[in-house]
């Protein structure tokens, strides 16, 4: 079961939309909103009030990703748009645990991001806690970049941890997820796809084309 993602911070405001009519149409699975402070990252990308929009335009899960500093003083903030998913950064906090803890309390799936520089030790102490787990394949911050191979291994590693925790996670992919990438991200575990401009946000072919395309690039079914 392998399920796709779109990006919003790649599509294209102006006609959102429209853009997600065609996204709801090919099925999407969730839509993947990225927060940026321009702290934790260097760049500043969307915000709560984008968030309520998507949720007024669609009942597909709305997935956030927190790429700020602090997230334990933004949660409630996030949780009050109606999302079904938020992932956080180990990195952006001092307390992963009750900051994991809080956005389960509030009935969400809860995922931990994790930088490309980043290693995974941290993960026994809040296994527990996560539904999904985000490998970044690429260092956050912009879309457009390239896809970082050591990853691949991570992706794997991650996969065997989940295995011997014996827990429901899911793995997610984000950063440079198309054509070149998608087959050995799915050889070694990656369930959720995040797709930006290489695999759906481009002008080669329509939004529900670039998706039925992707969908080809899977040994097993999505969803
Ligand atoms: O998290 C992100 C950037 O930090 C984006 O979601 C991601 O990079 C998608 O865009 P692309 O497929 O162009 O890399």
């Amino acid at each position: 079961m392998y399920k796709l993602g779109p990006s919003l911070m790649c599509a294209d405001l102006g006609n959102l939309e429209q853009n997600m009519k065609e996204l709801d149409k090919a099925g999407v699975d969730f839509y993947h909103i990225d927060i940026m402070d321009g702290k934790f990252v260097p760049n500043f990308t969307l915000g709560p009030d984008f968030v309520k929009t998507v949720r007024k335009l669609t009942d597909t899960p709305i997935d956030v990703h927190l790429m700020i500093e602090e997230p334990e003083r933004h949660i409630d903030l996030f949780v009050d748009c109606g999302v079904e998913m938020i992932s956080v950064h180990q990195e952006s906090t001092q307390n992963l645990h009750s900051l994991l803890s809080r956005i389960k309390n509030h009935g969400i799936k809860a995922g931990v991001a994790i930088n490309p520089g980043t290693s995974l030790e941290f993960l026994d102490n809040v296994y527990d806690l996560l539904d999904y787990i985000v490998i970044m394949t690429v260092n956050p911050g912009f879309a457009g970049q390239k896809f970082i191979p050591t990853m691949y291994r991570k992706i794997a590693k991650v996969s065997e941890i989940i295995k011997k925790y014996n827990r429901n996670i899911e793995i997610q992919v984000d950063g440079n997820i198309g054509a070149n990438t998608i087959p050995k991200c799915e050889e070694n575990g990656a369930t959720m796809y995040v797709l930006g401009t290489s695999a759906i946000f481009n002008s080669h072919h329509t939004l529900e084309e670039n998706v039925a395309l992707t969908r080809k690039l899977f040994n097993h079914e999505t969803k």
